[in-house]
């Protein structure tokens, strides 16, 4: 497959412009209200065992931007998309009327819709669908045929339209047809009836991604979409997911490669250890003292997308480090 580059990581659209305008001035807090939230999240908790992985106070994902979610390794990042689109269930215990107040009780609305206690394909019914770190391409099934799967009200699903062939016929046509333009938009058609086992790491991400779409969603939810990707289709993969935006969906994505987090984000979110620590504008927040602290803290290793912060002086205690590690592995193998 060519590598495909689009124009639009570079010039900002009209309505990428309008998006980033409708958080402009919103303050840089946590939990801050949003003008025209999508996505509002109260009080969900997570706990593993004794371990707390989650702990969200409230949330508010603004619509039609493109908001990042990032945070170190074990921030909580995961398990508060897996929280949010039903594939798992909070541990904050709800109130029970008249008795105990056990703790504030976890909401979760979408779009108008208390989803709390929705399980993930309604959720994805609702029009929030998302992806996942690891691809979820089913290997031993065509391009095609993943494609077809992603399709909402798909024959089989209706017993009375999929008994009578004409009904049946028409609707298969056009989930073919959609499957087709968006295998054609992300450059997927030619792999059409291969086995989606045999595409490369960004080939799946991407055809992920066309899948999703399948089912005309609102807001899109991407769990790393740049791990495994190559070079060659990261700048595809950016300017697909600023056209999403662009066309007036909602996207949501954790990720770690913090260059591409400064280069689309219209809004950053940072958790760490299960908390939202701070949120705001992707300069404002990657440039924030405190978070680049919990990065080199935990995650020193970690990029934060902007060479400057990279002092001679970082740059020492980090080569320092390494040699720590390094002698303290030496004398462990040794
Ligand atoms: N099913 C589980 N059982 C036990 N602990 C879990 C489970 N899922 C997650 N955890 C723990 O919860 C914490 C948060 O994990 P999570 O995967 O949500 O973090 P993350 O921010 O997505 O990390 P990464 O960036 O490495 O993917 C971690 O300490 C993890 O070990």
């Amino acid at each position: 497959m060519s590598s495909d580059v689009p124009t639009t990581t570079s010039t900002i659209t009209e309505a990428g412009a309008a998006a980033k305008a409708s958080v402009a001035g919103v303050d840089a807090v946590p939990g801050v209200s949003k003008p025209d939230p999508i996505l509002t999240v109260d009080h969900i908790k997570r706990r593993f065992g004794g371990m707390t992985a989650v702990d969200v106070n409230h949330l508010e994902v603004q619509r039609g931007i493109i908001t990042a979610l990032i945070g170190p390794n074990g921030a909580g990042k995961t398990t508060f998309f897996n929280l949010i689109t039903g594939f798992d269930k909070p541990s904050s215990a709800p109130r029970l009327i008249g008795g105990p107040k056990a703790g504030e009780a976890a909401k979760t609305t979408f779009n108008g819709n208390d989803v709390g206690n929705t399980g993930a394909t309604k959720v994805a019914k609702l029009g929030m669908v998302r992806t996942f770190q690891l691809t979820k391409a089913l290997s031993k099934l065509t391009v095609i045929e993943n494609m077809r799967l992603g399709a909402r009200d798909q024959p089989g699903e209706n017993l009375f339209v999929s008994v009578i062939k004409p009904l049946w016929a028409k609707r298969e046509a056009e989930i073919t047809a959609k499957a087709e333009e968006l295998l054609a938009r992300f450059k997927l058609l030619e792999k059409r009836d291969d086995m989606a086992g045999s595409l490369s790491g960004g080939q799946k991400k991407l055809l992920e991604m066309a899948r999703a779409l399948m089912s005309d969603p609102v807001m899109i939810m991407l769990d790393e979409p740049m791990a495994g990707v190559n070079p060659a289709l990261t700048q595809s993969l950016l300017g697909h997911i600023q056209a999403l935006r662009d066309e007036g969906m909602t996207v949501l994505f954790v990720e770690h490669d913090m260059h591409m987090v400064r280069h689309i984000s219209d809004w950053v979110v940072v958790m760490a250890e299960g908390k939202v620590v701070a949120e705001g504008p992707s300069g404002t927040v990657m440039d924030d003292p405190a978070v680049i602290d919990a990065y080199l803290g935990a995650h020193h290793n970690t990029d934060l997308g902007d060479d400057s912060l990279l002092t001679d002086e970082v740059a020492e205690e980090l080569a320092a480090e390494v040699q720590n590690e390094k002698l303290t592995e030496g004398e462990t193998t040794a």
